[in-house]
C-alpha cells in the first residue's frame, strides 16, 4: 500500500472525529505488515482530559485486535503544515510501533512530511528504563 493510499484512509478516518469542544479533527490509519489497516479518530469528552488522539485510538483499535507488526502510520488534520502528534501519542507509537517505522505527517492541504518513529520521540522513556 502506498503513502497516498493510507492517507485516504486516515481522512475518511478524520470525518468520524467527536470533536464537540474543540472542533479539530483529525484522522489516522496504522498499516499492519500483512496489509491490514486499523483507522482511529479523535474521541473528545465533556470532562477533556479524557480525550483520545486520532493515533491512539488507531494503535489501541490493532493492539487490541492481537495486532503486533505495524509497517506504517499516516495522520492528518486540518493544520496550517503536516499535523504535528502530542507527545503522548509520540510516547505510545514509541513503544508500540518499530522505531524504524514509517510516520506520514500530512494536511488538508496535501502538504506531507515522513518522519519515523524514532525521530519523533528522540530518548524516550521505554521499558528497559523500568526496573525489575
Ligand atoms: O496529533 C494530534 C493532535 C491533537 N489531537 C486531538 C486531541 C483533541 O481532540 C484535539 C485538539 O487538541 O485534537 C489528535 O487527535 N492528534
Ligand atoms: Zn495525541
Amino acid at each position: 500500500m502506498n503513502n497516498e493510499h493510507l492517507i485516504t484512509e486516515a481522512k475518511a478516518a478524520r470525518e468520524l472525529a467527536y470533536t464537540p469542544y474543540s472542533h479539530f479533527k483529525v484522522g489516522a490509519a496504522l498499516l499492519t505488515k500483512d496489509g491490514k489497516v486499523y483507522k482511529g479518530c479523535n474521541i473528545e469528552n465533556a470532562s477533556y482530559g479524557m480525550t483520545n488522539c486520532a493515533e491512539r485510538t488507531a494503535v489501541f483499535k490493532a493492539i487490541s485486535e492481537g495486532e503486533t507488526q505495524f509497517e506504517a502510520i499516516a495522520i492528518i488534520a486540518d493544520t496550517k503544515g503536516p499535523v504535528s502528534p502530542c507527545g503522548a501519542c509520540r510516547q505510545v507509537l514509541s513503544e508500540l510501533c518499530p522505531q524504524e517505522m514509517k510516520v506520514i505527517l500530512t494536511n488538508l492541504n496535501g502538504k506531507i512530511q515522513e518522519t519515523t518513529v524514532k525521530d519523533l520521540l528522540p530518548g524516550a522513556f521505554s521499558p528497559e528504563d523500568l526496573n525489575d
